[in-house]
C-alpha cells in the first residue's frame, strides 16, 4: 500500500455523490470471528472480514499464542487452532483496538502462563479496571497497576467457573470480553451487571450471536444476566455483514450532496447498532434537536458534522462514554467543529451542543482560510469530518492515515465517488 500525505485538503464536488460502494466488514464481527476461531478446534472460515489495523493486530495476537490464521484474499482469514491459547513468548501490542484489547484480556485467562496484554500511548489510557477485577473475582491473577492496559494475567488454563459482576458502564466490550471466554470456564459461568447500564446493548447482541454462530450455549436469565454453558466454541464458517459504522459516512456523504449511494444491503439489513443512524440521516436537514447516542456511538461523530447543516440546532445525550474512546470524542467535536466556526460545536457537562446553521456552506462558500482538521490519531475524526470538506471549502484532514484501523480503503473510497483530494502537509 502507497503510504498517504501528511493531510489531505479536500474540494467540495460540484455533484452530488451518486455510485455504488461496499462498506467493509464489520470490524466488530471480525475480530469477536476471529477469537471465538481460535477457542475453537479446527478450522474456521471468515469471509466478508475487514481488514485493517484494528483486524491484524487481533490476528497478529492470535498467531503469537500459536493459532494458525492465513488470509487467503483482501477479505477473508481461515483460522485453524487447537482451541487452546499458548503462552506468547512476548506482550500482545493492540495498538489502540479496544476490541482486540478488551476480549483478549479475559480470553487469555485460559492460557496456561503468563500474557501481558499492551497496546500504544492512547490505549494505556482507556479503562479497563472493572474488566481486570471481575476477572480477579472469578479467582484469575490479573494485575493492571494503572487501570488501563498493560495488563499482566497469569493464567492456569481455566477460566474459572460461578457468578461474575461486572458495571459495564464505561465500556460494554467488558461484558462482551467475559461472555465470550466463559464458554471455557471450568463449569456454568454466570455473567451479572452491576452498576450503571452498559452503553450500547446491540454490541452485547452482536456477541452473544457470534458465540451461538460457534456452537456457544447462553441463557439469558433476566434483562442483565447470562448463564453460559462449558461447552467451548465449535469450528464454523461465517459471512461477515459490512461495518455499520463505516456505511454511516456513505450515508452521510449522500445526504450532504442530495446524492445516492448504494451500499448494496438495506439499513435494516445490519446487526450493528450503528445502522440505528440511517434512520436519523434520512431527517436530514432536520434531524432531531435532541439526538440521544447512548445505542449508536461510533456514529456520533458523523452525525455531528451533518448537524453543523442542520435546519435546527442538535443536542447530543447519552455520550459521557464517547470520552474514553480512540480520544476524547466530545471535545475532539466540539474542538474542531469550532475551528471551523467560532463556538459550532460546545461541550455542556458530557453533552455536545452543535450551532447548526443550515447556510453554513454558503457563508463559508466564499471564505479563502484553509481550516486544518487536528484527528488525535482517531479514524472517526478524520472520516467524520471529511465530510464537512464536501460542503465548506478549505477543509483539511491531518494524518489521513489514522482511518487504517477501521477504513484504509477510506481516501480511495471518497476519490472514487469523485471527490478531489490535494495532498496537503
Ligand atoms: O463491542 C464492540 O465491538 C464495540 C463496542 C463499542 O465500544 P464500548 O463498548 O467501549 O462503548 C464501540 O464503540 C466499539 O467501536 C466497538
Ligand atoms: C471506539 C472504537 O473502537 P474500539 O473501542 O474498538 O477501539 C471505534 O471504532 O469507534
Amino acid at each position: 500500500m502507497t503510504a498517504l500525505p501528511a493531510a489531505y485538503a479536500i474540494t467540495p464536488p460540484s455533484h452530488p455523490l451518486v455510485g455504488r460502494v461496499s462498506p467493509p466488514g464489520s470490524k466488530s464481527i471480525t475480530n469477536r470471528a476471529l477469537l471465538l476461531a481460535a477457542l475453537a478446534n479446527g478450522t474456521s472460515h471468515l469471509s466478508g472480514a475487514l481488514k485493517s489495523k484494528d483486524t491484524e493486530l487481533m490476528a497478529a495476537a492470535l498467531r503469537q499464542m500459536g493459532v494458525q490464521v492465513e488470509e487467503p484474499d483482501a477479505t477473508s482469514f481461515v483460522v485453524t487452532s487447537t482451541g487452546t491459547l499458548q503462552a506468547p513468548d512476548a506482550p500482545l501490542f493492540l495498538g489502540n483496538a479496544g476490541t482486540a484489547t478488551r476480549f483478549l484480556t479475559a480470553a487469555v485467562a485460559t492460557v496456561n502462563g503468563t500474557v501481558v496484554v499492551d497496546g500504544d500511548a492512547e490505549m494505556r489510557v482507556r479503562p479497563i479496571g472493572p474488566l481486570v477485577e471481575a476477572l480477579v473475582s472469578l479467582g484469575i491473577d490479573a494485575k493492571s497497576p494503572t487501570g488501563c492496559p498493560p495488563v499482566t494475567i497469569r493464567g492456569t488454563g481455566s477460566f474459572g467457573q460461578g457468578r461474575v459482576e461486572i458495571d459495564g458502564g464505561l465500556s460494554s466490550q467488558y461484558v462482551s470480553a467475559l461472555l465470550m471466554a466463559a464458554p471455557l470456564g471450568a463449569g456454568p459461568v454466570e455473567i451479572a451487571l452491576t452498576g450503571s447500564d452498559i452503553g450500547a446493548r446491540g454490541y452485547v447482541d452482536l456477541t452473544l450471536a457470534a458465540m451461538r454462530s460457534f456452537g456457544a450455549k447462553v441463557e439469558q436469565i433476566d434483562a442483565g444476566t447470562w448463564r453460559v454453558a462449558p461447552t467451548g466454541y465449535t469450528a464454523s464458517d461465517l459471512l461477515i455483514e459490512p461495518d455499520a459504522s463505516a456505511a454511516t459516512y456513505l450515508w452521510g456523504a449522500a445526504a450532504l450532496t442530495g446524492g445516492n449511494i448504494d451500499l448494496g444491503v438495506e439499513a435494516e439489513a445490519f446487526t450493528q447498532p450503528d445502522a440505528a443512524a440511517q434512520a436519523v440521516i434520512a431527517q436530514f436537514p432536520n434531524m432531531p434537536a435532541v439526538i440521544d447516542g447512548s445505542q449508536m456511538q461510533d456514529a456520533v461523530p458523523t452525525l455531528a458534522v451533518l448537524a453543523a447543516f442542520n435546519n435546527y440546532p442538535v443536542r447530543f445525550v447519552g455520550i459521557a462514554n464517547l470520552r474514553v474512546k480512540e480520544t476524547d470524542r466530545v471535545h475532539a467535536v466540539a474542538t474542531e467543529l469550532s475551528r471551523i466556526l467560532p463556538a459550532l460545536g460546545t461541550e455542556e457537562g458530557d453533552d455536545l451542543l452543535v450551532a447548526s446553521d443550515p447556510d453554513l456552506a454558503s457563508r463559508l462558500a466564499q471564505r479563502n482560510s484553509v481550516v486544518k482538521i487536528e484527528t488525535y490519531h482517531d479514524h472517526r475524526i478524520a472520516m467524520a469530518f471529511a465530510l464537512a470538506g464536501l460542503r465548506i471549502p478549505g477543509i483539511v484532514i491531518l494524518d489521513p492515515a489514522c482511518t487504517g484501523k477501521t477504513y484504509p480503503g477510506y481516501w480511495d473510497m471518497l476519490a472514487g465517488l469523485g471527490v478531489k483530494l490535494t495532498p496537503a502537509s
